[in-house]
């Protein structure tokens, strides 16, 4: 198997058919909505909260809320129907989520976007949750992961995952790697490559992403979705607590399995990281769609699915010749 990352690849042009940037189309259809850019941010609680979620839903953005405070999930789902916004949650494993599921039947609550949020998706747990949610809830679009081989893709799908993510500490907060000797972390791009070809449904590439080129590269690579933690949060309208530190504003940043989230220290496989404070999370959604479209252009097309096609090299750590800062 060919194991690389992302900065090990660089994506080789073709000749330019648009005569402005603006006109590529950077949309994704995913699920049953189709939104502006194929980037979500990642579902933890120092990255979105419900007023974030709201704001990226009125704009056509895709987001999945956090399952950090359970009691929270039915008056969200409530909230957002009533603005006539699509809702998106993610759940567990544990009973108490199977008696959730139970909740939203008989409350005739169908979120349209369910998410399975679980370390280690590869296991019979997250397989009998997947039937219970196709039995329960058939209508919502429901994601399964994380997993990082074609055979838990495959095992995911099998039991009814409409899509599954794809990424085992890669992640800015993880430490899995270190804890564990487990994952995906140092060849996550590659481990995508791995499971798009063996997934018949769309995949979402989660962690890692360090450069809006990232991004590019995991949709060349098979991802129809990408989840990106650390460098959507920090931002204005970004959940967690805001510290000043030699005259400079910052943002705390951590794990879902870290000891900030569990209050414990036990099966720690998370940190937590303070990054500078960032403007409002728009700019640099608008940012991210200006520079998906000029690599559309770059692959000589006029929408995301050009990025398929093209041609690549792998450069060991060519992220030094061309470092943003
Ligand atoms: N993408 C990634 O690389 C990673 C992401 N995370 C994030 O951290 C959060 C907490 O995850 P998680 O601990 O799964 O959630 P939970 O705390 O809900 O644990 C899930 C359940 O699975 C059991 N379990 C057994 N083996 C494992 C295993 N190897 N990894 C995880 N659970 C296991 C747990 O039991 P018990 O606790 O008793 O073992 C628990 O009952 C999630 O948001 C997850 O996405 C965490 C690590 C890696
Ligand atoms: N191993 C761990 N992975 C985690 C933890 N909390 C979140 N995550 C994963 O990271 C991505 C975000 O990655 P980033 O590189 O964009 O910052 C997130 O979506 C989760 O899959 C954790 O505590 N441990």
């Amino acid at each position: 198997m060919q194991v690389f990352d992302y900065e090990d690849i660089q994506l080789v042009p073709n000749k330019c058919i648009v005569d402005s940037r603006s006109e590529c189309d950077t949309s994704i259809k995913f699920g049953p909505k189709t939104f502006k850019i194929p980037v979500v941010p990642a579902n933890m609680q120092t990255v979105i909260d419900e007023n974030l979620a709201e704001l990226l839903a009125s704009n056509n953005y895709f987001y999945v809320m956090h399952r950090f405070e359970p009691e929270k999930r039915i008056e969200f789902i409530r909230d957002m129907e009533e603005k006539n916004l699509y809702t998106s949650i993610s759940v567990g494993i544990k009973q108490e989520e199977f008696d959730f599921i139970d909740s939203l039947v008989a409350q005739k609550i169908v979120p349209d976007y369910i998410t399975i949020d679980i370390a280690h998706g590869h296991s019979d747990r997250v397989v009998n949750m997947i039937k219970y949610i196709k039995e329960k809830l058939p209508d919502s679009f429901l994601i399964a992961g994380n997993v990082g081989t074609a055979e838990a893709v495959r095992e995911l799908e099998h039991a009814g995952a409409d899509a599954t993510k794809v990424g085992i500490g890669p992640g800015k907060a993880c430490i899995t790697k270190l804890k564990t000797g487990f994952g995906t972390g140092g060849w996550q791009l590659a481990a995508i490559r791995l499971c798009a070809k063996a997934a018949t449904k769309p995949i979402i590439a989660d962690g890692g992403i360090r450069t809006d080129g990232d991004i590019t590269k995991s949709i060349r690579f098979g991802a129809d979705m990408v989840m990106i933690g650390s460098m959507l949060a920090g931002h204005e309208e970004s959940p967690g607590s805001v510290y000043v530190q030699n005259g400079k504003t910052y943002k705390e940043y951590f794990g879902s399995a870290s000891e900030y989230q569990k209050g414990e220290y036990r099966n720690v496989e998370g940190k937590r990281m303070l990054l500078p404070a960032k403007g409002p999370i728009m700019e640099t959604l608008k940012e991210m769609q200006q520079d998906l479209q000029s690599s559309i252009s770059y692959a000589g097309g006029k929408d995301l699915m050009s990025l398929r096609k093209v041609d690549y090299v792998i450069v060991k750590n060519s992220i030094y010749n061309g470092d943003l800062h």
